[in-house]
């Protein structure tokens, strides 16, 4: 037995500890809605009174330059902010009129339903390709029986544009993938416990041209089923993945906020705000 046989065993294994088998629902995409957020890292605020409707089943791109809080937003919307010590938040992030930050709510519900993929891919290098996909559901503490895992498995692959791959070696270790491989196997492991949202932080900063190509069609085919908010660097980027852009700006020591948003195509070529356009048009940035 190699020793990805004896991972997907152990992983198989606990599964089957099972006592009740869930099924998992097929959710639709949720609108996110941020309103008045302001973050802080111990006393430096960093974000001032940013809102945002973030519509469901499009992408929307965060974009402006380094510093500006694009990424510290992002992770205020699903409450990964309040990870860091000594980090603050104030506003509300509604996801379908439900606020996550409401004191009823469990912190795990809202990552479970707002998902997260980042700059360099993360995958468990050791554990199998198909143990990888299954391993968030572990961790929200859901059971699934063998057949509906299989199903799983090929299903959110196949979303994430690398099934055809890696069919034939789905026992083989995650991390002997290429880098943008390894980045399609996280947004299927993203993609496995359904959630409503997936946040993108630069998922392409890590790759070379054609995987960036790659995942940008990932991103467009998952539009439909999925909503998608991305940080990215790279205009031409957000011109090709996205429906609506926000633009953020931090000026001379003041917290991050954002200058103008709206659908791409204008903010590309008609922004209102002469700061948006020397932005997309690399003037400054
Ligand atoms: N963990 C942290 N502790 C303290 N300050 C932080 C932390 N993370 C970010 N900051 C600060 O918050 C501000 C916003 O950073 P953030 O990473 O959100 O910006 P960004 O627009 O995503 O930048 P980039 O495009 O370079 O990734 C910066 O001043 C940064 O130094």
């Amino acid at each position: 037995m190699t020793d990805t046989d004896s991972l997907a065993s152990e992983f198989d294994a606990w599964f089957d500890q099972a006592t009740a088998v869930d099924t998992l629902d097929d959710p639709a995409p949720a609108t996110l809605d941020a309103r008045a957020v302001s973050a802080w890292f111990g006393d430096h605020k960093v974000l001032d009174r940013v809102s945002l409707t973030m519509p469901a089943g499009q992408v929307t791109a965060l974009i402006g330059p380094s510093g500006c809080g694009k990424s510290t937003f992002l992770r205020t919307l699903n409450r990964m902010h309040e990870l860091v010590p000594k980090a603050s938040l104030a506003g509300e992030v509604l996801l379908d009129d439900v606020d996550i930050y409401d004191a009823s709510r469990r912190i795990t519900d809202a990552r479970r339903q707002i998902g997260m993929v980042f700059q360099k891919p993360n995958p468990f290098p050791a554990m199998s390709i198909q143990d990888n996909v299954l391993a968030g559901l572990g961790l929200t503490g859901r059971k699934l029986d063998r057949a509906s895992r299989t199903d799983l498995v090929e299903e959110t692959l196949t979303k994430a544009g690398l099934w055809t791959e890696v069919k034939d070696r789905l026992r083989q270790a995650g991390g002997g993938l290429s880098g943008g491989q390894q980045q399609r196997l996280c947004i299927a492991r993203s993609l496995a416990v359904r959630p409503r949202v997936l946040l993108m932080d630069e998922p392409c900063s890590a790759l070379d041209p054609t995987s960036t190509r790659r995942i940008e069609q990932t991103i467009t085919e998952l539009a439909n089923d999925v909503t998608i908010v991305i940080v990215t660097h790279n205009m031409q980027q957000a011109q090709r993945v996205s429906d609506r852009c926000a633009f953020f700006l931090a000026e001379a020591g003041t917290p991050g906020a954002i200058v103008e948003h709206g659908p791409t195509q204008d903010m590309f070529e008609n922004p209102q705000d002469p700061r948006t356009s020397d932005y997309v048009n690399g003037r400054f940035g």
